[in-house]
């Protein structure tokens, strides 16, 4: 995304000053930034810029690196596997409120079949891997969720419940939109040694195409729900989706030291 953005800009630079800093007057009398007004970004690609920092941790927290090279103890994964079954179970519902929030029926539709893709595929992975490692359907669904996993679900269901469509979205785009970057990141640079990584089927749903296209169908929402509002409503945004990248952090690192409650 930053690179077709470089690209544009220097295919751009020959109607901009030097520094593609000109201004001009418009019709109206105000006065334009010609870059700006030519280049300007949208709203998703604000938010995936400024959130590299918090997504470069995530993407060399050891439990994700583990992951890649496949060195990642059975242990670790299944403690994962298992809050994030119940993470998921909790994070459907923010689709199922997509749904009922939905401005359209075609917005409605894409809600449901969101919605669907994360009980049928997403949660087949655990299931797949539940069966592979010996832990039983029951004790997936019935594990109690820790305090950071608890704290990340009831903050994006808050919201939710009380805010508008657009900040539901963008509670929920870092959890998908970050797992795809994984999954890709993953799928590339550890091509050659994929065939023979236990945890090959998690990098596969990932990076598929059918996570993708769910995946950029949200990023293409975010940015028609954010058009058309002020920078304070558009902050309001940011501070979301970067607080549920956070909380992404925090859940890789949970899993990672097997954190549960003190008492
Ligand atoms: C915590 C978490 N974040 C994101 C995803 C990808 N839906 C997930 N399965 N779990």
């Amino acid at each position: 995304m930053e690179g077709g953005f470089f690209i544009l800009r220097m295919l751009l630079l020959p109607l901009l000053g030097a520094k593609g800093e000109t201004s001009l007057q418009t019709a109206f009398g105000f006065p334009v930034n010609k870059e700006e007004s030519l280049l300007k970004r949208s709203f998703t690609e604000r938010l995936y810029q400024n959130v590299q920092p918090i997504w470069e941790k995530n993407h060399n927290h050891p439990f994700v690196v583990g992951l890649g090279n496949g060195t990642l103890e059975r242990d670790k994964f299944i403690y994962y596997l298992k809050q994030d079954y119940v993470y998921l179970v909790e994070y459907a519902k923010l689709f199922a409120m997509g749904v009922v929030k939905a401005g359209n029926l075609g917005m409605m539709t894409r809600f449901a079949a969101v919605l669907h893709e994360s009980l049928h595929f997403e949660m087949e992975l655990h299931r797949q891997y539940a069966a592979e490692f010996g832990v039983t359907r029951t004790d997936l669904e019935a594990t109690q969720p820790t305090p950071i996993n608890l704290a990340y679900t009831s903050y994006m269901l808050q919201v939710a419940a009380n805010g508008s469509l657009a900040e539901l979205v963008a509670c929920l785009l870092p959890c998908a939109w970050d797992y795809w970057e994984i999954g890709k990141l993953l799928k590339v640079n550890h091509r050659d040694t994929l065939e023979a990584n236990p945890y090959k089927k998690w990098i596969e749903t990932y990076s598929s195409e059918t996570f993708g296209s769910g995946t950029q169908w949200l990023i293409d929402l975010m940015d028609q729900l954010a058009s058309g509002k002020s920078e304070t409503e558009l902050a309001v945004l940011e501070r979301h989706f970067q607080i549920a990248s956070k909380y992404e952090y925090l859940f890789w690192d949970m899993n990672d030291k097997k954190q549960d409650w003190p008492v």
